[in-house]
């Protein structure tokens, strides 16, 4: 039976059988190629107005439960699978994924040869689609259907951070080795929930630090507000080269050389700061196994991505950060994909501030690189003594 269709940009279609919600949703298609973790890809405000094709085939096994949330909704604008498991089994499950998807109207479609579906992207590069069920395919032509899916907007431009971002600061406690908060934290940070990930504050929070987790919209005055000893831009959604608010903001914190981490669109929001450019890829880095160099220690991470953009670095030695003749010295391409040569990670190297394109949080994947926030918490207290 087929009830559902899935419309490429590029003309291809591919028929299957509706899940989750009926009618119509259209997004930018790109795929993810972890074996475990939907349920925190599925919440990962990244992937907002993108339709995620999983390159597993059966999903939904262990049901859903409320630990693994990423955030408190689903963000990804379609769901492209293959088989949907038939019954979820797992202690920790307390609803079926296709009642979340229903739930919060999120349009999907399955029995879709997701093998064929991801080389065409592969060999095609990501692009526009939409996914048509129930009334929304009803008598309708394949022209008809393209025709929506070629007015719908590009990710190339789109600015999308004050989208997801919360619209209230708020304040992760830290925490002691017991679990409880403690009344001292080790350190203060500004985090800038540019599409912010649940797992990520809580890292910080397991090493004693206090996370205010501010609008995309924060002003310089908001963060210094919470007197950090360090600031940090988190992951997100949409094209770098359209964030112009999030860069002067960042760039009023590195002059002030105050420490600075980044994650995913953080780190190309340095790497924009720091006057690079960002491209977009042909067909991004989505999945748990992605093998990256640490430059500088010489160590493989195996690491968790989710990217479509980069920054557009060079990566031998040494460069002088292009914006404003030199204002921010040295940077190096700290961290390289192995698979290929993607720029994975900046240090500055007369300021403060480092960053990574991968995800040390993992939520779901390898955590090779939590150590990461060690990193950032050693970063703060050199700094503080140094000031001391
Ligand atoms: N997870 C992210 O932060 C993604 C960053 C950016 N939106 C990209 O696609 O590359």
């Amino acid at each position: 039976m087929t009830d559902a269709v899935l419309v490429l940009e590029d003309g291809r279609t591919f028929a299957g059988q509706a899940y989750g919600a009926r009618g119509t949703t259209l997004g930018e298609i790109v795929f993810n190629t972890g074996m475990t973790g939907y349920q925190e890809t599925l919440t990962d405000p990244s992937y907002h107005r993108q339709i995620v094709v999983m390159t597993a085939p059966h999903i939904g096994n262990t049901g859903v439960n409320d630990d693994d949330q990423e955030s408190a909704r689903i963000w990804v604008a379609g769901y492209v699978v293959r088989d949907p498991a038939r019954r979820a089994s797992n202690w920790r499950s307390t609803r079926t994924l296709d009642d979340d998807l229903q739930e919060q109207g999120v349009v999907g479609i399955s029995g879709i040869d997701t093998r064929a579906l991801t080389r065409h992207l592969r060999e095609r590069g990501v692009m526009r689609a939409g996914v048509f069920s129930g009334d929304a395919l009803a008598g309708k032509e394949r022209d008809e259907l393209l025709a929506e899916v070629l007015a719908a907007p590009q990710m190339v431009g789109a600015d999308l951070a004050g989208e997801v971002s919360t619209d209230e600061a708020y304040v992760v406690e830290a925490l002691g080795a017991d679990g409880e908060k403690l009344e001292t934290p080790v350190a203060v940070v500004a985090a800038i929930d540019l599409g912010i990930k649940a797992m990520t504050p809580q890292r910080l929070a397991e090493r004693g630090v206090r996370v205010h987790v501010l609008p995309s919209n924060a002003s310089i005055d908001d963060v210094l507000a919470t007197e950090p000893d360090g600031v940090f831009f988190s992951n997100g959604p949409g094209d770098p080269s359209a964030a112009t608010h999030e860069i002067e903001l960042l760039r009023d914190v590195l002059d002030r050389k105050i420490p600075f981490f980044g994650i995913c669109y953080g780190n190309q929001l340095l790497g924009r700061a720091l006057g690079y450019g960002t491209y977009k890829l042909g067909y991004g880095h989505r999945g748990v196994n992605q093998p990256v160099m640490d430059r500088i220690t010489g160590k493989v991470e195996i690491t968790a991505h989710n990217h479509g953009f980069a920054v557009d670095a060079p990566l031998d030695g040494e460069s002088t950060a292009p914006h404003d003749d030199g204002r921010y010295g040295r940077v190096i391409v700290s961290h390289v994909d192995l698979n290929d040569d993607v720029v994975e990670g900046l240090q500055a190297l007369d300021l403060p501030a480092f960053s990574v394109q991968y995800h040390p949080e993992a939520a779901a994947g390898p955590h090779d690189a939590a150590h990461l926030f060690n990193r950032f918490v050693d970063l703060m207290n050199q700094n503080q003594k140094g000031a001391a």
